[in-house]
């Protein structure tokens, strides 16, 4: 389980983060949700240590990130991080290079499910397909955990269709998803847990399944009722 604990950043005098508290399971799919600014990528960058907090704590499977939680724990930015001159086939040999849980079978599987060209280089990659790769280097990692920030973002329906496939296939197994997205529509049905944020805390966290059965509400509906009212 990953648990953040009442978690404070500033940036200068700006407070983004106002004490938020919330907690993801292995298995499960955990949607970040809340409008431009709200916190999402700064959550994340604190989860995996890129961004010292000023309070609260975050434990991953009970403990405080360290050295060896890489292994353990993954980030998919918005962005690639790879070199533009690197082929994709480079990109994976880097991460091969610099990860003992990369998984060189699940990254060709992805190769194929994506059907990716490995000989492409990432400068010469349309959004879509940068996306798909940003996504491969992730999940071809065997970890417990992945944080996904904006997955969705700027590409079109039909590679949105197939990202979202990879939610529902054994590429995610067991694992546990923290992921944000402003195209709620594309994964409404695909995500257990919603966090909604607003203004630096945690306004609601729900159970979709739960509150489908018991409200008859779907996320969208709870995002209306929390933010317009
Ligand atoms: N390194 C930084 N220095 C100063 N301010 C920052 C820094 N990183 C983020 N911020 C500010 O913190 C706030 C939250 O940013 P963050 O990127 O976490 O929001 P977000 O919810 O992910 O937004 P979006 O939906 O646009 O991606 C914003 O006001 C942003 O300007």
């Amino acid at each position: 389980m990953i648990e953040v604990k009442g978690v404070t950043k500033k940036f200068g005098r700006k407070q983004v983060l106002k004490g938020i508290s919330f907690t993801a399971e292995k298995g499960e799919i955990t949607c970040l949700i809340g409008i431009n600014g709200v916190g999402k990528t700064t959550i994340m960058n604190a989860i995996m240590a890129l961004t010292p907090i000023n309070n609260g704590q975050i434990l991953i499977n009970g403990e405080e990130i360290h050295k060896g939680s890489y292994e353990k724990i993954t980030f998919i930015p918005d962005a690639i991080t790879m070199l533009p001159q690197m082929k994709i086939s480079d990109a994976m040999q880097f991460m091969d290079d610099f990860y003992d849980c990369w998984n060189q079978k699940r990254a060709d599987e992805m190769l194929g499910f994506f059907k990716l060209d490995k000989n492409e280089r990432i400068s010469s990659l349309s959004k879509g397909n940068t996306a798909k790769v940003n996504l491969l280097l992730g999940l071809a990692m065997d970890v417990d955990y992945v944080l996904m920030d904006e997955p969705f973002s700027g590409i079109d329906i039909f590679s949105r269709e197939q990202i979202a496939e990879v939610f529902t296939s054994h590429l995610i197994e067991d694992r546990g998803v923290i992921i944000t997205t402003h195209e709620i529509n594309d994964i409404e049905h695909l995500i257990d847990k919603a966090i909604l944020l607003n203004e630096g805390v945690v306004l609601k966290e729900f159970n979709t399944e739960e509150i489908r059965e018991n409200e008859g509400k779907s996320v969208i509906d709870v995002m209306r009722e929390v933010y317009q009212s």
